[in-house]
């Protein structure tokens, strides 16, 4: 399938731009890409940036496809699936929704068996994302090699056996690049209250993100060790440290992750409860 890749798109939104950004630069650019969207600008912008065919609704070019990536809101779906299942011949099912089950997508879709359910992240735009991934008993090998090429192609991937921890890679990665986003625009502001730019706070926030990060990507050393040796006693970052934990920082990140986890899991029990 790999060589014959035809993928369809239903929503051409925020997420489907970075897979798409990050397939069409990398190695699936021989694919070929059809997005399904009812908003033209949405779709107008995705043909001139990528060069991709769309339409404003399900067409023959969509149902000729062997794989069907599902990129609507978890709120959507089950009118989408509707839509799209007497267009079902087989081809793989993958999405990309939150909290959406896919035993309960498969209902939607008139029992297909073929659904691979996963969770990106948006740094997929610059083919260095994340992506949690479970397969249906439905799925052959060749569809599980399709949908792991297809996200690999934007980064890396994760299988999982178990699909209830699909709410906790939400938590982490899926949502993730936020936290990181949040950090990043609370040290911003800090270092222009301390008297830098913008831009110069800027600079050395993501270099400084760039760099830790890298370090313990490539360290044997553990997380907790590597941020220990930053930490002189009685010096700046023991005074940062002391206060960020007074004001309950860490726990503030686990709770918040933990309610983020705990609302892929509602969002389940809710759109699937129709
Ligand atoms: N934004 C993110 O960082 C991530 C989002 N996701 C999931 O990806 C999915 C999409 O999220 P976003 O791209 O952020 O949302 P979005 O709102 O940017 O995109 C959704 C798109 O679906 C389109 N749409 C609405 N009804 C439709 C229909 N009947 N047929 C076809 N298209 C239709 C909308 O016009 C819109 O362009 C969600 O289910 C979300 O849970 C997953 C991982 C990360
Ligand atoms: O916020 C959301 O619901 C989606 C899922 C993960 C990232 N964005």
């Amino acid at each position: 399938m790999q060589n014959d890749l035809r993928l369809s798109f239903i929503g051409g939104g925020n997420m489907a731009m970075a897979l798409i950004g990050g397939l069409t630069a990398g190695a699936a650019a021989s694919a070929t890409i059809h997005v399904v969207d009812p908003n033209p600008a949405a779709l107008q912008q995705l043909a001139q940036q990528f060069g991709v065919t769309t339409a404003t609704q399900i067409d023959a070019r969509l149902a000729a496809s062997n794989v069907i990536l599902l990129a609507v809101k978890p709120q959507q779906m089950k009118e989408v699936a509707a839509q799209l299942a007497p267009h079902l011949n087989g081809q793989l099912v993958i999405s990309i929704a939150a909290g959406i089950r896919s035993a309960d997508l498969s209902r939607w879709l008139n029992g297909h068996g073929a659904i691979v359910r996963c969770m990106p992240n948006t740094p997929a735009l610059i083919a260095r994302g994340i992506t949690g991934m479970v397969a249906s008993a439905g799925v052959s090998p060749e569809q599980r090699d399709a949908a792991d090429a297809i996200l690999k192609a934007v980064g890396a991937t994760l299988w999982l056996d178990d699909e209830a921890l699909i709410d906790a890679v939400t938590a982490v990665s899926g949502s993730g690049p936020a936290y990181v986003f949040y950090f990043l625009e609370a040290m911003q502001q800090a270092a222009e209250q301390l008297g830098l730019t913008a831009e110069q706070g800027k600079t050395l926030a993501l270099a400084t993100f760039a760099g830790a990060t890298q370090l313990a990507a490539q360290s044997p050393d553990p997380i907790g060790l590597l941020r220990e040796k930053v930490t002189s006693k009685g010096g700046t970052t023991y005074a940062a440290l002391t206060s960020m934990e007074a004001d309950g920082v860490k726990q503030a990140i686990i709770d918040g992750m933990t309610a983020a986890a705990a609302r892929g899991k509602a969002l389940g029990e809710e759109l699937g409860a129709v």
